[in-house]
């Protein structure tokens, strides 16, 4: 289905910033799976918490959602009458590579909820209401001045009844957590068969791109932007999972 990881493998003069490009798509599968702690169980999971938030006849949103990982969970889990998918992403190969995926599913179950997937900027969405918005380890690539109105914008397009699921890398501010973490994080990708090479060569691409939040910024963010209430409901190592209730 989809190629193993080497992008960083081989030495490189010099590491150009991580971008959501066409080599990349083709190996995203195996790159995140092997990256990101606890990545598959909280999958799983956003599409069974949908189900709960999820309000007949409106939008379920996967933003920044890649290869559609997201969408094909809540497209599975959620059962709400007239509900429909709308997974956006500015990455054109990531959405190409998306569309593929969604027709897989379609031919392989039966009753699921009608998805579409849209190439743009989710700076710039003109949100419908909606019940459930799925941020999947997006918001960290967002510029951070922007981050506040985004939410803020959520916010106000939320039904009641409604979340949003917010999966986040973690940033620790006390420095010794932030190390510990760090470490075992490194622990875990050496433990799916990352060299020492391919994890510093994929931190140097990160740095400017990726910029993490610790779980104190994200819950004055998350309230500031209007949500009444945020529940932590995953965290495996530094990768953590919130629910924010309108
Ligand atoms: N401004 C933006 N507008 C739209 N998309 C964006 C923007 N910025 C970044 N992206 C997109 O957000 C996604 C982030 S990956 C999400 C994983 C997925 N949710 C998953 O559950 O598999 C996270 C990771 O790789 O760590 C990429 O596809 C970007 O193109
Ligand atoms: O690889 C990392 O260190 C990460 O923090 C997560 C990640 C996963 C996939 C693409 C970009 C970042």
């Amino acid at each position: 289905m989809s190629d193993n990881d080497r992008i960083y493998a081989q030495p490189q003069a010099q590491v150009s910033d991580f971008t959501f490009n066409e080599a990349v798509v083709r190996v995203f599968p195996d790159m995140i799976k092997r990256s990101v702690p606890g990545y598959p169980t909280i999958v799983e999971n956003i599409g069974v918490l949908a189900a709960q938030f999820a309000r007949p006849d409106s939008v379920l949103y996967d933003l920044g959602s890649s290869l559609g990982a997201v969408t094909q969970a809540l497209r599975r889990h959620v059962q709400a009458a007239g509900c429909r998918v709308i997974a956006v992403d500015n990455s054109a190969a990531m959405v190409e590579r998306c569309h593929e995926y969604l027709h897989a599913q379609d031919s392989m179950f039966q009753e699921l909820l009608p998805a579409t997937v849209q190439e743009g900027d989710i700076l710039d969405l003109d949100f419908q209401p909606c019940s459930v918005v799925a941020l999947n380890f997006t918001l960290q690539f967002i510029a951070p001045e922007q981050r506040l109105a985004l939410l803020t914008r959520i916010h106000q397009s939320l039904l009641p009844g409604g979340a949003l699921i917010l999966s986040e890398k973690l940033r620790f501010a006390d420095a010794g957590e932030q190390q510990l973490l760090t470490n075992l994080h490194i622990g875990f990708k050496r433990a799916n068969g990352y060299s020492e090479l391919e994890i510093a060569q994929k931190r140097t691409a990160l740095d400017n791109v990726m910029q993490p939040d610790s779980l104190e910024q994200h819950r004055e963010r998350l309230q500031a932007a209007g949500f009444s209430k945020v529940v932590p409901w995953f965290q495996c190592l530094n990768f953590a999972s919130l629910i924010a209730l309108p």
